[in-house]
């Protein structure tokens, strides 16, 4: 088979940069396109070059539409606004879509069903096999234990990072949701101030830290009388994030249009 030609949007972010650097070390793709926003400071310049993996011959744009009608895949860390933009196009052009941007509002990301139809969507607040599989066990603790045993979600991030909780937290805590057949969004705290009162049985809580340059740490609580089980995840290096949106590009290939997630890239789901 002919190698995966993929289109690297925002290719000049922190996590553009490793995709470029985990798809040139990966068999089986090739970067084909770089795409930043029209007025960019980056527009010209080698992706290769910017990323460190020495001249590609090819040269960030903003022109998206062409880029996509000449690609096989997408791979799209952006943001929510930009990737459904990115979504529609991918599917005019019946393409592969990895989508690993988080920050999403409430239903902000439903048009993505629709653009599902015609593209293949891999979407994840996190692709990697570690957190994928976190979220297995923490399914499974929540369905073990009741609802004496208190959940919170505690994540911290670099300090760059514009939304919270992070998509990672927020998947964490739809597996706890999804073990205790529960909806999180009737039973998330997302923040404490003041004087809050107790805390409600069955609730779902979310903490945020943020600051210096922290890759991603995750960690589930369960608290209950006398004991308390955690469950963590560190990532200490961004490239676990790009190695799997890759490997999500190339499993997505022959698939049919539809919408999946890493858990049926990495067969969690089987
Ligand atoms: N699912 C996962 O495994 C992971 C997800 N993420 C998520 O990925 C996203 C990006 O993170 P990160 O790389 O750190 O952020 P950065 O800000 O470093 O990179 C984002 C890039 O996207 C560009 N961009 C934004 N809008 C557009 C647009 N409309 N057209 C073209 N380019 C655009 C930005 O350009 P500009 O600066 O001009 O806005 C920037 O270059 C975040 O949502 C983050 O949470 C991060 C790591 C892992
Ligand atoms: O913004 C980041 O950096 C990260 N974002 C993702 C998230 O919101 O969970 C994944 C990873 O933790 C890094």
């Amino acid at each position: 088979m002919s190698e995966m030609r993929l289109v690297v949007v925002g290719a000049a972010g922190r996590m553009g940069r490793a995709l470029v650097r985990a798809v040139a070390e990966i068999e089986g793709a090739r970067v084909c396109a770089a795409i930043e926003r029209s007025g960019s400071e980056f527009l010209g310049q080698d992706i290769g070059e910017l990323a460190g993996v020495g001249t590609l011959g090819v040269a960030v744009t903003d022109d998206a539409l062409s880029a996509f009608a000449a690609a096989d895949g997408v791979l799209d860390f952006t943001a929510p606004v930009a990737s459904l933009e990115f979504a529609e196009l991918a599917a005019q052009a019946r393409i592969v879509h990895v989508i690993g941007t988080t920050g999403w509002a409430e239903d902000e990301d439903k048009p993505l069903f629709a653009a599902a139809r015609h593209a293949r969507i891999v979407k994840s607040g996190n692709m990697s096999l570690g957190v994928n599989l976190l979220a297995a066990l923490v399914k499974k603790a929540a369905q073990a234990l009741d609802a004496d045993f208190d959940i919170e979600v505690l994540e911290m991030h670099h300090k760059h990072k514009v939304d919270a909780p992070s998509g990672t937290a927020l998947l964490l805590g739809e597996a706890a949701a999804e073990g205790r057949q529960i909806p999180l969004a009737e039973h998330s705290v997302r923040s404490r101030d003041g004087i809050t009162g107790a805390r409600k049985s069955g609730d779902i809580g979310f903490a945020t830290l943020r600051g210096g340059s922290v890759i991603g740490e995750h960690s589930v609580i369960f608290a209950g009388e006398g004991e308390r089980i955690e469950l963590t995840h560190r990532a200490e290096d961004r490239q676990l994030f790009a190695k799997g949106a890759v490997k999500a590009a190339l499993w997505a290939f022959d698939k049919k249009p539809g919408f999946y997630s890493m858990a049926d890239v990495l067969g969690l789901n089987d």
